[in-house]
């Protein structure tokens, strides 16, 4: 006779591969129901499964009946991203649950390119996503989503719509000035502007904000950490020394102002022919996995150089949304479910939901 006890127990051994964690951990079971040979499990997620959903409960079905081989199996799973805690002692923004910083300690390692690939794979799996675009000095994102050119719209002449591509919403300085106006603005105007930016910006609903932060860890970047709800922070680094240790930099800046990094992603670890698709260390390997190892963070993968992903950011057509079955979008994929399981599992933030207010005419 079997016994919920027995099927809990069992899940706590199966490990799923985004969180280098099992079920139980994850908090993802939501109720174990045992009827004679019938075993009913319900499964609760804090991130998008996209395409994964169905795998998942297929992998935990042939789990169970592996251990259990005279039981019926029967799985639902679901997902629902919750906001989260940041540690600025800023208010939330209500149409915001959570705000990922995307930075890098040095300029040109392709934080952009990743930040936009992982704001698209994040959409992809599910999620309703945004993207803002705080590198006043050198705006790339209207250009990597198609969107050079445009200018919000405003319906009340006090706050701006995100300028939409893709299925992302996004925001940049890009859309309202000419850089070389920009680019004369000092550190607390800078920080200004951005701040005014992501406030004035009529969010609809995100589920993830994607932060582009200007390269570096200066006063801009430091004061966005502390004046932004920042949820949460990745760093992009390449494997050449020099872009390691600034990455480290980057690290150490987020844990000055409590910020969690969720990891670090190694851009063009390995370059990828664009005729015969194979890959060589150009850098060397395990660059990205040494610093992670040093500093006390994850890796959360490795990008490779191709020419593919740079003619597609640089057109508007970045990989993930052209090309969402790539290898290489399959990593940013990776990447972005990795993130966002990891950040299911930060401390969650109480929001009160509107009360619901029934008329009961009778
Ligand atoms: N994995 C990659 N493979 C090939 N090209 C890439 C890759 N990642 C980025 N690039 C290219 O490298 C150039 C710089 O990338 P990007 O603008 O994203 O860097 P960045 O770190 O945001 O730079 P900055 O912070 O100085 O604005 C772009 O032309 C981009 O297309």
């Amino acid at each position: 006779m079997l016994t919920e006890q027995q099927i809990h127990d069992a899940l706590s051994q199966f490990e799923l591969s985004q969180l280098n964690t099992d079920l139980i951990s994850a908090k993802a079971i939501k109720k174990i129901e045992v009827e004679g040979n019938t075993i009913s499990l319900s499964l609760k997620f804090g991130f998008p499964l996209g395409d994964y959903q169905q795998q998942l409960e297929q992998e935990v079905s042939e789990f169970l009946k592996s251990q259990f081989p005279e039981a019926e199996v029967a799985i639902k799973s679901s997902w629902r991203v919750e906001a989260h805690a940041h540690p600025a002692k800023v208010q939330a923004m209500p149409d915001i649950k959570n705000i990922i910083a995307v930075a890098s300690g040095k300029g040109g390692v392709g934080k952009s390119t990743t930040s936009v690939n992982l704001a698209l794979a994040l959409s992809h799996l599910g999620a309703n996503v945004g993207i803002l675009d705080a590198d006043i000095y050198g705006p790339s994102i209207p250009i990597m989503l198609g969107l050079q050119g445009k200018h919000p719209e405003s319906t009340d002449k006090k706050t701006i719509l995100p300028v939409e591509n893709h299925g992302l919403q996004s925001m940049s300085i890009g859309y309202l000035v000419k850089p070389e106006q920009a680019m004369v603005w000092r550190g607390p105007m800078a920080s200004g502007a951005l701040q005014q930016l992501i406030n004035d910006t009529q969010w609809r609903d995100l589920d993830y904000l994607i932060i582009d932060l200007p390269p570096g860890t200066g006063d801009i970047q430091l004061t966005m950490a502390q004046k932004i709800p920042v949820t949460a922070a990745v760093v992009v680094t390449t494997p050449q020394d020099i872009a390691l240790a600034d990455a480290r930099k980057a690290v150490t800046m987020f844990n000055k102002v409590s910020v969690p990094v969720l990891g670090v992603i190694e851009n063009m670890a390995m370059h990828t022919c664009s005729n015969c698709g194979h890959q060589e260390h150009i850098f060397g390997a395990g660059g990205g996995d040494k610093l992670a190892q040093e500093i006390g963070v994850e890796l959360l993968g490795s990008l490779p150089l191709a020419l593919s992903i740079r003619e597609q950011a640089d057109s508007g057509q970045p990989t993930v949304a052209t090309d969402p079955s790539s290898t290489e979008s399959h990593l940013y994929l990776d990447i972005a479910q990795r993130i966002a399981a990891k950040l299911s599992l930060q401390e969650k933030e109480f929001r009160a939901d509107f009360p619901t207010i029934t008329i009961d005419n009778n």
